[in-house]
């Protein structure tokens, strides 16, 4: 068996130590991929499959992608999940070739590319955050302690997070990472199972000892080249742990480059509402339940006009506050926006125009820069300055919050912002090594090489019109290109007088129809310039190394000024959002009052604008109270419960987030939990049916729901037999009622729950209302007391365009129905049930069945025939059968 080529060992080296990421090998203006690499990424990215060589008698499959397209096929490949190692030639292939003409470039990794470490703009969502998660559980003396460390490498943000098992998916599930990572030990414990199947994104079990909580402080030392962690303030050992996890993997994955990243700054858990995870998926906050970002509440609330404005839009939306005061600082900056069109245009259009600085610099601190990335550090500066200079002309106090943007604002590193507008020129290329990045009049010896190659540039054009008038051939022209360098070119019927002298005119090549020739001349004219471009671009790339030192140095205060810009950001959109729709401030408070006037649910009314129809009926709601009240909604299918309930939850979210409202007014008492149960959906993936789904997040509020909660359940029961369905629906109510005590909104289809406002009386009844007219129903869409006696199901289904044949044919059978239940009574079986029963009644000792026992223990079977055995046993069915 041959043994592999010099090439193919080193493939083979490389990625025996990297088997979990497709390796991108480079070989020349390609990265290549072989063997069963080369399978999956030829049909995730349908290219061409092909061969190169034999390994062990077989066939090598590979496929290449070239090298200035790879951000494209690293996008698709992330996207589907995979991991990318990036392998690099690590020297000069001259030098290879000193070691002998066999001898292989060195090649090494020099990235792992991952979902959640990745920072190149096309691969990345302006919009969006990307989030990579290190997840560590320690076990402390009273149960586990859990802490999750959030990095977004692209912008260098990094939150710690403490939490606990009941608290961790949520927690997750408003982190919304792209990546997240966790010891195998973790990973592989079965009650951690449920916790990631809930997750949409990649996870990577990594070796425990990332996860050490010991070596933490010292790795976190070295990181941000600190003595000590005192100034970052105090961790647990959970969250240290976690933070080293995460260090850790973006040190795997970025082999030596260090990002720049942000102090780890610390999430009180209590600091945020608690949102579950499926109450987040349910109420569509950044998604849609299809998985849209059209048809979400942050798609109807996002005016922002820059990408950190939107990403800061999102994480406010997944994370609205507890703290009333904090709450108020916010709705404090949005009403003084709102009092200054002029202020607030101009503002936004500053910011329009502002590039991604805090991915610029990451990109930067990485050495993925560019001198675009430089650029968008100098405009976001300008821009900076332009903005705090449009606050002065104003008389008004500003808000603190504000106040305090516009500060940082001018706070700007002068020397850095001075060097960047003097240096960098107008057009920029995307790579350094591209050059003409620096302006000319920058740097002398760098204008005398540029005026060099200039100079050489017209001397040619001179050589040309000699070299014509020499010869006598008027289409001679001297043209350029990387093989031959500059040279002669004149048309095969033209070549004889150069051909007369090839002592000057050298021969260098014979193409179809023309003949190239070089000169003494013109090679020296060629290299002179060569060696002035190269000059060049090196005294280039030495400005560009200290434009970056210079930037990377300011990047506390940088990345300072951009959260200033962001947060100015969302205050104005949040303020052209209120005008624009007509939101109102909401109260929040430390009350537990939740009276909403003239609510409107935010996306339903817009997507009603759009398509031009009949506007949002407005509706009030008021739940609050010291123990809370339940509103009880019956209503016709398509009346709007369900759009009523959302919309109270989702402006309880606005409201905390520090939004201004879609209603007339707003009194919230601060929701520190918020739990829904709105319209379930099979998932099969994880082996639970509709109402196995809809039972475990019923259980989840239930369980967890206190007087602060808001709560909001839909149809609970429904996806069960009917009075399966309607006892578990109102034995919820109940418990609701009397343990939970939380502001509650509850909707069913279920019109005997009603009876239960007789008992209950924190609960309300309303409904919404609907018009028959000639047989068919409008919905009104208007929430009024009372309870609905029907669903009006026939009339939507037929509005659904069921066959006519089925709609008579259900009328019938509801007629039918609704007869033989009015002779029942409805009524009795409310009545009858045990409702303030605590204690199960023990059951009833039947007569009967002890005459039963009686006349059985009298038997003797020993003495009876087999016919006084039959004759017995009639008797005592006979006895049965009299049972009423
Ligand atoms: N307040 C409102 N003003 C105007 N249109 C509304 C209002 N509420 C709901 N609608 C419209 O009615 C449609 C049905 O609403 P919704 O789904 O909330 O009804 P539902 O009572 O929950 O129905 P079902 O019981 O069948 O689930 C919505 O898609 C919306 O277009």
């Amino acid at each position: 068996m041959s043994a592999p080529t010099p090439m193919m060992a080193q493939y083979i080296e490389i990625k025996a130590a990297n088997p979990d990421s497709l390796l991108f090998y480079r070989m020349g203006d390609f990265y290549e991929l072989f063997f069963g690499d080369a399978e999956i990424a030829s049909r995730a990215l349908g290219i061409t499959l092909t061969k190169r060589g034999k390994h062990m008698e077989q066939d090598i499959p590979m496929c290449g992608v070239p090298v200035h397209a790879a951000d494209d096929y690293l996008q698709r490949l992330i996207g589907l999940g995979h991991r990318v190692a990036v392998c690099e030639q690590v020297e000069d292939p001259a030098e290879a070739k000193k070691r002998g003409s066999k001898s292989v470039v060195k090649r090494d990794v020099v990235r792992l590319v991952t979902p959640g470490t990745i920072t190149e703009e096309r691969l990345l969502d302006a919009g969006q955050a990307s989030v990579l998660a290190a997840l560590a559980r320690v076990r402390g003396s009273d149960g586990d302690d859990y802490a999750i460390a959030a990095i977004d490498i692209s912008t260098g943000a990094f939150h710690l997070t403490s939490t606990n098992a009941s608290r961790l998916s949520a927690d997750l599930a408003r982190i919304a990472p792209r990546e997240l990572i966790m010891a195998d030990t973790v990973f592989e414990d079965g009650d951690m199972r449920s916790v990631f199947e809930m997750l949409d994104c990649a996870i990577q079990p990594q070796p425990a000892s990332m996860f050490d909580s010991v070596r933490a402080a010292e790795n976190l030392q070295r990181f941000y080249g600190v003595k000590t962690l005192d100034g970052f303030g105090q961790f647990n050992r959970a969250e240290l742990a976690a933070a080293n996890g995460a260090i850790a993997y973006i040190e795997k994955t970025q082999i030596g480059e260090r990002p720049a990243l942000m102090r780890p700054s610390r999430e009180q858990a209590d600091r945020l509402v608690y949102i579950d995870a499926a109450t987040r998926t349910n109420l569509e906050l950044t998604q849609t339940l299809s998985g849209h970002r059209d048809g979400s509440l942050l798609k109807a609330m996002d005016r922002t006009v820059s990408g950190l404005g939107a990403r800061l839009l999102a994480e406010r939306l997944t994370g609205p506050l507890t703290d009333a005061d904090q709450i108020g600082k916010r709705l404090d900056e949005v009403s003084f926006f709102l009092g200054q069109d002029r202020l607030r245009d101009d503002v936004r259009s500053v910011l329009k125009g502002l590039a991604d600085m805090p991915r610029a610099l990451s990109r930067l601190a990485l050495n993925r820069g560019g001198p675009r990335d430089l650029a968008a550090i100098r405009i976001g500066l300008e821009g900076a300055q332009m903005c705090a200079d449009l606050f002065k002309t104003l008389n008004d106090p500003l808000p603190e919050n504000t106040a305090r943007d516009v500060a940082l604002l001018q706070d700007k590193p002068l020397e850095l912002s001075d060097l960047l507008t003097c240096a960098l020129a107008e057009d920029l290329p995307l790579l350094a090594r591209d050059g003409g990045f620096v302006c000319d009049g920058y740097d002398a010896d760098l204008d005398e090489q540029r005026g060099l190659s200039r100079e050489s540039r017209k001397v040619i054009a001179g050589l040309q019109s000699a070299y014509a008038e020499e010869t006598g051939v008027k289409s001679l022209k001297i043209r350029h290109n990387n093989v031959l360098g500059f040279f002669i070119e004149v048309t095969a019927l033209n070549a004889e007088p150069l051909q007369a002298d090839l002592q000057r005119f050298r021969h260098r090549q014979t193409m179809a129809n023309a003949m190239r020739f070089t000169t003494d001349e013109l090679a020296e004219l060629e290299s002179k310039i060569a060696n002035a471009a190269g000059r060049a671009l090196q005294i280039e790339l030495g400005h560009f190394t200290t434009m970056q030192k210079a930037v990377l140095d300011h990047a506390s205060p940088l990345q300072a000024i951009a959260a200033a810009l962001a947060r100015l950001d969302v205050a104005a959109a949040m303020a052209e959002l209120a005008e624009e729709q007509g939101y109102a401030r909401p109260t929040v408070d430390a009350s537990l009052e939740f009276s909403i006037t003239a609510g409107r649910h935010p996306v339903v009314e817009q997507a009603l604008r759009k398509q031009a129809a009949n506007p949002f009926v407005a509706n009030d709601c008021a739940i609050g109270g010291n123990e809370g009240c339940i509103w009880l909604l019956t209503g016709p299918n398509m009346g709007g419960k369900s759009t009523f309930l959302r919309q109270n939850a989702l402006i309880a979210i606005m409201a905390q987030m520090g939004s201004f409202v879609p209603a007339g007014a707003a009194h919230i008492g601060v929701v520190d939990r918020l739990f829904s149960r709105v319209g379930a959906a099979d998932d099969l993936a994880r082996g639970r049916s509709t109402f196995m789904v809809e039972m475990v997040e019923t259980a989840a509020i239930l369980n967890q729901a206190g007087e602060r909660s808001l709560v909001i359940l839909d149809e609970i029961g429904r996806g069960t037999a009917t009075f399966d369905g309607l006892s578990i629906a109102w034995a919820a109510i109940e418990h609701l009622h009397a343990v939970n005590k939380s502001r509650t909104l509850f909707a069913t289809h279920y019109h005997e729950l009603t009876a239960l406002s007789a008992k209950l009386e924190r609960l309300s009844n309303v409904t919404l209302s609907v018009k028959e007219w000639d047989g068919d129903v409008v919905f009104l869409h208007e929430i009024i007391e009372g309870s609905a006696d029907r669903s009006y199901g026939i009339q939507v289904a037929r509005l659904a365009g069921l066959p006519d044949a089925v709609i008579s044919r259900a009328r019938a059978v509801l007629d039918q129905l609704e007869s033989q239940n009015r002779e029942r009574g409805t009524d009795t079986l409310i009545d009858d049930l045990p409702l303030f029963s605590a204690t199960p009644q023990a059951p009833a000792q039947s007569s009967k069945a002890s005459q039963i026992e009686e006349k059985l223990s009298s038997l003797h079977i020993d003495d009876m025939t087999p016919r006084d055995a039959m004759e017995a046993l009639y008797a005592l069915k006979q006895m049965l059968g009299s049972k009423p």
